[in-house]
């Protein structure tokens, strides 16, 4: 507790009570307005600013209720602790319930009124100090802008608008990098939750046996490693919003457990018999058919209807006509500039990693490219092909055959045995990516290997930013 001088206001209609309060406090040290009334009160709430106030609640004309009732409607911000009589425990209730922060029944000690105006200080100090946390959290949040006119992102935008103010899930569908997670923070953001908690996981990045743990938190001691208590998202979201991304990579295993949370708000972390209890509005996104999963069984029925209670489709960029160039346009910075023929490439190629591939095309291309105009060669290979209507290739395709390799790229000196392998399981990797639309588990399913491991081997490329065929897909 802090020890500096409070700005008291105290309100009370007995003379003697009122002055001795003042001269004490005025003693300790504590700057003291002092009033008899309730009138009195206000003129001086209207000139000056107080860390607290103590009313008295029977006070004749305005009692110390009315007062409190006024000075809420007022929204003069300042601490009000309530001073009642013997007996009057039920009127200091209420007056709790209107907004006052403490009370002290009469009589009482003068220590005793100092301590409790002390505290009050300090409530009110957190109270603004949390506001102006959450004001500088929202303003340094980045504006989200969902870049689209075309017709079907039009109805998504409408969409959002629509399932916001619930506080229903939402399951957002749609391929890898459509902006699933940018639609799920506009819905918070227009939500009734805006400035409480936004908190995100997702499940395919994550080993199996830590999905649990993330989620739900452990106690320590639970299993090897978990050296003390840890509290899951679903309590560190509690009040706001949690996302779950790549839902349809979540354990079965896993599954009841989130159902319960679901349904109840009840969970337990790992390792823990006490049961907790949470409300948090769920968000959910999958590049999976969902309903597809539940019929091979890899997705629990219940669950999917739980989560499926509003579902919003994000359509692939290939789909959302005139939107590669408003993109374009939004993520190239000023001065630069495409040029047409890039453009036509950009418009016809079929974006298989969507729109977080084609922001990583152009800041690839504002590097690579001389003066501040982008041009067909600044663009990946697959791409600036499509400039005369190709369609994309396997970049291994160079090496297959010397004649149509050279009639392709025009690159006589190609010499497959300089590619490094790493190069040509990114190029594979990156086409079959491509070839199944940017669809992560088909891919990694034609690939052979499982989708975390494609996940890894993603992030890896991505290091390798540069150089990468398709690096934008993550
Ligand atoms: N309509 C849009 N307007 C502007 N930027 C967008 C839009 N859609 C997506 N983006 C940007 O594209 C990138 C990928 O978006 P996001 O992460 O939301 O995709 P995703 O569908 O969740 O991907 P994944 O399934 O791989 O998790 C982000 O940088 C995001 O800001």
């Amino acid at each position: 507790m802090s020890n500096s001088p409070i700005k008291l206001l105290l309100v009370e209609d007995e003379d003697d009570f009122r002055e001795t309060s003042a001269r004490w406090m005025e003693r300790k040290g504590h700057d003291v307005s002092a009033a008899a009334s309730g009138a009195e009160a206000l003129e001086l709430c209207a000139q000056d600013s107080f860390d607290v106030a103590v009313f008295d609640m029977n006070m004749p004309g305005m009692s110390g209720m009315e007062l409190l009732q006024r000075v809420q409607q007022d929204k003069i911000e300042m601490e009000v602790i309530i001073l009642t009589g013997q007996g009057t425990i039920e009127s200091a209730v209420s007056a709790m319930k209107l907004g006052a922060c403490d009370f002290l029944t009469k009589p009482c000690s003068l220590g005793d009124l100092e301590h409790h105006c002390m505290l009050a200080r300090d409530r009110g100090r957190l109270r603004r100090e949390n506001k102006q946390l959450k004001a500088i959290i929202s303003r340094s949040r980045p504006a989200l802008e969902l870049v689209g006119e075309s017709p079907s992102m039009r109805q998504v935008v409408k969409m959002v608008h629509k399932v916001a103010p619930t506080d229903k899930p939402v399951l957002i569908q749609g391929e890898s990098g459509t902006g699933k997670e940018v639609v799920a923070r506009a819905i918070q953001q227009n939500s009734r939750l805006s400035d409480r908690p936004f908190v995100t996981i997702n499940c395919a990045a994550l080993p199996e046996q830590l999905v649990e743990s993330e989620l739900f938190g452990h106690q320590r001691g639970s299993f090897t490693g978990a050296t003390s208590d840890k509290p899951g998202l679903f309590e560190i979201a509690d009040g706001g919003t949690l996302f779950i991304d790549e839902i349809g990579e979540l354990p079965l295993s896993l599954q009841p457990k989130l159902l319960r949370v679901l349904e109840d708000g009840s969970m337990r972390r790992i390792g823990s018999h006490k049961e907790r209890f949470v409300n948090v509005r769920i968000i959910a996104a999958t590049n999976r058919d969902l309903a597809k999963e539940v019929e091979s069984g890899n997705f629990r029925e219940d669950l999917f209807y739980r989560v499926n209670v509003l579902s919003l489709q994000l359509p692939p960029l290939r789909e959302r006509s005139g939107d590669v160039d408003r993109l374009v346009d939004h993520y190239l910075p000023v001065p630069w500039h495409v040029d047409q023929t890039a453009r036509d490439a950009l418009n016809r190629y079929p974006w298989p990693g969507n729109v977080r591939q084609l922001i990583n095309v152009i800041q690839r291309a504002t590097i690579l490219a001389d003066g501040h105009d982008v041009t067909l060669d600044d663009l990946p290979s697959e791409i600036a092909d499509c400039a005369d209507g190709d369609a994309p290739r396997h970049p291994s395709d160079r090496g297959g055959n010397a004649d149509s390799s050279e009639s392709d790229h025009g690159d006589a000196a190609f010499k497959p045995e300089s590619l490094k392998l790493d190069d040509i399981a990114k190029a594979h990797v990156m086409y079959v990516l491509a070839k199944e639309n940017g669809n992560k588990a088909k891919a990694a399913r034609v690939l052979g290997i499982h989708r975390r491991k494609l996940y890894r081997l993603l992030e890896r490329f991505n290091g390798s930013e540069a150089e990468a065929p398709l690096s934008a897909v993550e």
